[in-house]
């Protein structure tokens, strides 16, 4: 079990949700969204992302907090089934850093 301190809690979270691969659908929720297939787990990510919506705009910042952790865990089930790591995330957000989204809408020719 990887130290919270020592790694960022959603690269540990994507450890534990790559490795249900395969793991027995009877006990493992993770492995019954693999096992149910891509369609099923973009269709979870779709249900929570509305949630999430949802929550923000009648409910409280608790259940937006709740929503988006159940958001961010179905994200993760569905980057291990496409073979994206976090890592690869990081990387594109690092490379965005400082670099106003306005700016780079303004950048981009076919918009
Ligand atoms: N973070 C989560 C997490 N967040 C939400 N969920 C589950 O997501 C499910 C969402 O409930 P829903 O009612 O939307 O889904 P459902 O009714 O089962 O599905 P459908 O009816 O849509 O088919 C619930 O069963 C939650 O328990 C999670 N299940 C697992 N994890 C993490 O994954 C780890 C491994 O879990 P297992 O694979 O179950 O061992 C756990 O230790 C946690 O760290």
């Amino acid at each position: 079990m990887p130290n919270p301190q020592d790694q960022h809690i959603l690269d540990a979270l994507y450890a534990t949700v790559a490795a249900r691969k395969g793991a027995d659908p009877d006990t493992s929720y993770t492995a019954k969204l693999f096992a149910r297939g891509t369609a099923k787990i973009a269709q979870k990510v779709g249900e929570e992302g509305v949630e999430t919506v949802i929550a923000a705009l009648a409910e409280t910042p608790d259940k937006v907090a709740s929503e988006s952790a159940d958001l961010l865990y179905h994200l993760i089930v569905l980057w291990a089934d496409q073979g994206v790591k976090p890592q690869d995330v990081w990387n594109t957000l690092a490379e965005r850093q400082g670099i106003s989204g306005i700016a780079e809408k303004a950048a981009r020719a076919d918009d």
